[in-house]
Order: structure tokens, then C-alpha cells, then sequence
């Protein structure tokens, strides 16, 4: 069996945080590889900004770039309205019976994981592993694997409000993808 890591986002825009979890957990518990899945519409919060699809996308090519043990899963992508994880897992696995899947979660996905859509059946499709985050506790009643990286204080909400007051946020976020929203002048109001 193949052992894939899902990391599943909004990433708008992407992050260091998103990097960092991603290359931990494919070390840690020995993936194969880590597909960032971004999704069309967050079940359980309102898209911020004008930023659309294409933009996010284009962001989380430039931010993984050069590692191949990274790659884009657009499956959300091509499904319009919210992007219920359980529904493309099921899709995903059918898809892929040769791979067993380890869906990446931060802290406050892990406390929110009991008002996740059918998740008593996404439970049995996947492993879900949980990363800290700073203020969060990762508390759960389900069975999910920790792996602890080191904390990284970063947010696509604090590097959104950092760009509106234009604060810097260089090292935050990879340079190619500083270099994208100054130029689609994303996020600047
Ligand atoms: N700094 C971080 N540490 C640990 N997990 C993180 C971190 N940033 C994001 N994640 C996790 O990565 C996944 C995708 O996150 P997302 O793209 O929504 O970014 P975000 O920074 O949480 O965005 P926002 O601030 O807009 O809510 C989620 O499971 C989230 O918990
Ligand atoms: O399926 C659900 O009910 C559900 C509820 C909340 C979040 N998710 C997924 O969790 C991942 C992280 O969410 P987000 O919005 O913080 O980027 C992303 O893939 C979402 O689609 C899924």
C-alpha cells in the first residue's frame, strides 16, 4: 500500500505553517508522499477576501515547488459548493485501492472534528493525524494519531491582515507566493 498524506485547506493564502506540518508529517510517520488538497467553498467558515480559486491554486503551486515529495490533489476543485471531506474520500479511495490515506489536521481541526459532516463514517476511510497549534488543545473523542512539530504561530488570517496594513510578511510565506499577491494585488484592501 502507498501511505498518503492528505492536507486539506483553504490556503488562502498558503503558508510556512502548511509547509512545515506537511514535511514533519511525511518524515515522521514515513508517507510517501503529501497531497495538498485545497478545497472549493470551507464547510465552516465564510472564504475571506476577493481571492479566487485560480489565485489559491496558483499560490499552493509556487509554495511546494521543488519538493517532490509534494503534490496538488484538485479533486474539491471540480466540485462545485462546500467541500464535505467525507464525500471526496469516498471518491478518493474508490479512485486509489492501492493507497492508505493520512488526512493532516491542525489543532482547532481536531477540536472541531465532532461537527465534521458524516465523520463517523470519514473515520473509517481514513487516519486522521493531528498537528499542535498554538492555542488549541487537540482534545478528542476520536481515535487520531499526534505528531507534535515544532509550534509555528502562523495564520493565512494573521498573514492576510498583516498585508492589508501593509506589515511585511516576508519568511511567513514562501517568497514566489509574496511575489504573486503583490502582483495580482491580492489581500490589499
Ligand atoms: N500554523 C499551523 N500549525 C498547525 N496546523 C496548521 C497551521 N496552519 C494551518 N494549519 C492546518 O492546516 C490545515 C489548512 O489550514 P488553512 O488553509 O485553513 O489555514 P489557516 O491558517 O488555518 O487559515 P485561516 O487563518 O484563514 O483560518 C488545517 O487543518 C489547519 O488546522
Ligand atoms: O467535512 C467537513 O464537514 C469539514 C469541516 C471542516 C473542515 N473540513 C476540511 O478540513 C480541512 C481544513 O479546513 P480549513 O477550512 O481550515 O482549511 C479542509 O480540507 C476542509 O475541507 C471538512
Amino acid at each position: 500500500m502507498r501511505r498518503i498524506g492528505i492536507l486539506g485547506g483553504t490556503f488562502n493564502p498558503p503558508h510556512t505553517g502548511h509547509l512545515v506540518i506537511a514535511n514533519e508529517v511525511l518524515s515522521m510517520i514515513g508517507l510517501d508522499k503529501v497531497w495538498f488538497m485545497p478545497n472549493q467553498e470551507p464547510p465552516h467558515k465564510t472564504m475571506a477576501g476577493n481571492t479566487t480559486s485560480k489565485d489559491r491554486l496558483a499560490m499552493l503551486k509556487l509554495a511546494i515547488e521543488g519538493n517532490p515529495g509534494f503534490c496538488i490533489e484538485t479533486i474539491e476543485l471540480e466540485r462545485k459548493g462546500p467541500s464535505y471531506t467525507h464525500e471526496t474520500m469516498k471518491v478518493l479511495s474508490e479512485r486509489h485501492p492501492d493507497c492508505e490515506f493520512y488526512f493532516i489536521i491542525g489543532a482547532d481541526m481536531v477540536e472541531y472534528l465532532p461537527k465534521w459532516k458524516n465523520i463517523d463514517e470519514l473515520v473509517e476511510l481514513v487516519k486522521f493525524v493531528g498537528i499542535n497549534r498554538p492555542s488549541y488543545r487537540r482534545e478528542t473523542q476520536y481515535d487520531i494519531q499526534s505528531v507534535n512539530t515544532p509550534l509555528i504561530d502562523i495564520s493565512s488570517s494573521d498573514i492576510r491582515k498583516r498585508l492589508k496594513e501593509k506589515r511585511t510578511v516576508r519568511y511567513l510565506i514562501p517568497e514566489p507566493v509574496r511575489r504573486y499577491i503583490e502582483e495580482n494585488g491580492l489581500y490589499d484592501s
